[in-house]
């Protein structure tokens, strides 16, 4: 077994690395790291994963609690892994890490979009970005590892395959996220009175993944999210003007011919197909009116957005199986 080590297990991320663990042959929870759930049994915090991890309790990090760990996840707020990295990276242990913290190339783009100076900016170069689809070779057998934000995994699978058949300087990505991409915290823009019944676009010309979308499609993005009232789901739309008539859905069915994950269909996917899964449904069109491309995915979130695919790529830095742990089945309705 390889024992596991999850920071963060106390939200929302760290409760689905949890639910995935459990069906996983070979991923053992271990140590379990939160802050002011600190000290809690996990059946207290998680009462849903009780019956799965009945020994086990929430503590406060510290590095001596990693002895015997072979893994590490961490799913912590954005600016608390650059502190974190240097003791895990000491001891030599396999790392995902979920926060932005190692995901853009240089400390300077991270300063542009997140506000504050990187701690750790020596360490920026040594992780690998992690979406499988795109890196797959990169991410085998890496240490490691920057899982990519629930965005931009949406619109990168979308349009990477699309890329060389449209202006790069013209992508426009709007997409709506489940209020469970906010996290558990107490909000009042999160709060059930304010998105239920309601749908609000949120953080325009300025959303920090706009950055990881460029750096991954190597183009201009004008991105703008949008909260729905839904718990969990990411339905992402995403155009770019065509250099001529061109056939993306047959470009998408052929780079995803071979993935696991990826299923490209002439259907308009829904949020509902993927829940609980790491499924990502895809879909595209030519437009010959405007000469426009438009490609559509759908994606849960806390699954292929996060801790599906912390686990895709732990599977692949391991020499597992890559499927190892996640059903491709959605639950639906
Ligand atoms: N939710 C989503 O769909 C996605 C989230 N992410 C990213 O993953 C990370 C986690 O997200 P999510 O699970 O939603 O967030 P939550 O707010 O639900 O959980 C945050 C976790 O971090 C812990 N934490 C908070 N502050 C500290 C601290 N100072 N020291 C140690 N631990 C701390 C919390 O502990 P406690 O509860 O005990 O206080 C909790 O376990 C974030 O970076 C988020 O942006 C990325 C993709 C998708
Ligand atoms: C609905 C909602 O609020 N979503 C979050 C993004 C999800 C996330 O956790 O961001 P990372 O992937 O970068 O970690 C937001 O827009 O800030």
């Amino acid at each position: 077994m390889i024992r596991v080590a999850i920071l963060g297990a106390s939200g929302f991320v760290g409760a689905e690395l949890l639910r995935l663990c459990a069906s996983h042959p070979q991923l053992q929870p271990v140590r379990l790291f939160g802050d002011s759930q600190a000290g809690l049994k996990l059946e207290a915090v998680h009462p849903q994963l009780a019956l799965a991890f009945p020994g086990l309790a929430v503590e406060r990090f510290a590095p001596e609690r990693l002895d015997g760990v072979d893994l590490v996840f961490a799913a912590l707020p954005h600016g608390h892994s650059q502190r974190l990295a240097a003791e895990i990276i000491a001891r030599d242990l396999a790392f995902v890490d979920l926060g932005a913290d190692f995901r853009l190339d240089t400390a300077e783009e991270y300063e542009t979009w997140y506000k504050e100076p990187h701690q750790a900016p020596e360490l920026l170069s040594r992780f690998v970005y992690g979406i499988p689809e795109i890196n797959r070779a990169r991410i085998r057998g890496a240490k490691l590892v920057a899982a990519a934000g629930c965005y931009p995994t949406s619109a990168i699978l979308a349009l990477r395959p699309l890329i060389e058949a449209i202006d790069p300087a013209s992508i426009v990505v709007d997409a709506a996220s489940g209020v469970s991409g906010a996290g558990k915290g107490l909000k009042e823009e999160t709060h059930f009175n304010t998105v239920d019944e309601n749908l609000t676009a949120y953080g325009l010309l300025t959303h920090r993944h706009t950055a990881e979308m460029e750096m991954a499609l190597g183009g201009r993005v004008l991105f703008t999210p949008h909260l729905a009232p839904m718990n969990r789901g990411i339905l992402a739309t995403c155009y770019g003007q065509a250099h001529g008539p061109c056939d993306p859905l047959a470009l998408l069915r052929n780079a995803y011919a071979d993935e696991p994950f990826v299923h490209v269909s002439e259907r308009p996917p829904s949020t509902k197909w993927t829940l609980g899964s790491n499924a990502v449904h895809l879909t595209a069109r030519y437009d010959p009116r405007t000469g426009r491309v438009l490609a559509v995915a759908a994606l849960d979130n806390l699954v292929k957005g996060a801790a599906g695919q912390m686990i895709q790529c732990a599977n692949l830095m391991l020499g597992l199986d890559e499927t190892a742990g996640l059903s491709t089945v959605g639950m639906c309705p």
